[in-house]
């Protein structure tokens, strides 16, 4: 029998597959019905201090491969989600589950990290520094001196377990870059990718944006980000320290994408698009079909091919 069972640090999972942070996962209702589904385990929506309405609707499109989004952090505040986190850790001892947020300022990111460090979460905390879609504030991720910055503030009190929802990047050096600053800090995990930033798609019978916000720009999802989020989980997976376990996140929509994933490091797989189409049900099909693949390659633990991408030589 195969078993999908992984683990991050000392938190353990019967299942890889998770939700995307932002998708399905808003209210308790939507939490409670990923908790009950057959994911692993779940990611709250990134939390900003106060409740936010976000960006103008139109703001999530389906795309033919994929998604758009621009929904600028639409959320019911920190305590809300902190809230249910405490419930549900109550109720679900063995189930850990991970909390986003996502300040739109330093001060807000590290007054939320001290709610959460002086709370009795025990679950861990995924800070979110790649949200492409709230107009004027540029993503945190892509500024290498403010991501330094904000995660020596973080760890200069912040003890529970923690990790990074990074945007895509897309130059070696880049990697390399980002990779000897998050291996300074006690993170036990990276998340990698966030949708890929300011994309841009067109109603052919309006030649109109399809979305409102920002003239149409927004972050893309699904299929089109299967190879970017491939390389990026690999080059962190060979630069950072094996402490630092990996996330892999981006164009899941079989049980092969998500094999690919883990091929190139991914301890847990997050679904976004595919899960906004589907519904929970999708955990379903893609624990059946990550079964099936490794049922046919011979192997019965996730550990068996974690990593083992190979390359022509
Ligand atoms: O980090 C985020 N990534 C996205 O693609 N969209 C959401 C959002 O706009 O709230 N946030």
């Amino acid at each position: 029998m195969t078993d999908l069972h992984t683990s991050i640090d000392k938190f353990q999972f019967d299942n890889v597959f998770m939700n995307a942070s932002g998708v399905r996962c808003y209210t308790k209702g939507e939490l409670d019905e990923l908790a009950q589904s057959d994911a692993g385990t779940l990611v709250t929506k990134s939390a900003t201090q106060a409740k936010r309405l976000g960006n103008p609707s139109p703001r999530y499109a389906r795309l033919e491969l994929g998604s758009i989004n621009s929904m600028g952090l639409p959320n019911e505040g920190l305590e809300y989600y902190l809230d249910y986190a405490l419930n549900f850790q109550k109720a679900n001892p063995d189930k850990p589950i991970f909390l986003s947020v996502a300040g739109l300022s330093m001060e807000e990111n590290l007054a939320m990290a001290h709610a959460i460090e002086d709370s009795d979460f025990n679950g861990l905390v995924e800070f979110n520094l790649s949200c492409p879609n709230v107009p004027g504030k540029p993503q945190t991720g892509y500024d290498f001196d403010r991501t330094q910055e904000v995660l020596t503030n973080l760890f200069s009190f912040f003890t529970k377990p923690a990790g990074v929802k990074l945007p895509p990047y897309f130059d070696l050096a880049q990697f390399d870059q980002m990779a000897a600053i998050l291996n300074q800090f006690p993170l036990k995990f990276v998340n990698s990718i966030n949708s890929l930033g300011n994309g841009l798609m067109i109603d052919p019978e309006t030649d109109t944006a399809l979305i409102k916000p920002k003239g149409g720009f927004g972050g893309i999802g699904g299929a089109y980000a299967k190879p970017i989020a491939l390389a990026n989980v690999r080059a962190f997976s060979q630069r950072l320290d094996p402490k630092i376990q990996l996330i892999g996140t981006g164009g899941v929509t079989n049980g092969r994408d998500a094999y690919d994933l883990i091929l190139a490091g991914a301890s847990l797989v997050q679904v976004g698009t595919l899960l906004q189409e589907e519904g929970p049900a999708a955990f379903t099909r893609l624990t059946r079909e990550l079964r099936a693949v490794m049922q046919t390659k011979g192997y019965s633990a996730i550990s068996d091919f974690k990593g083992q991408l190979k390359v022509l030589s």
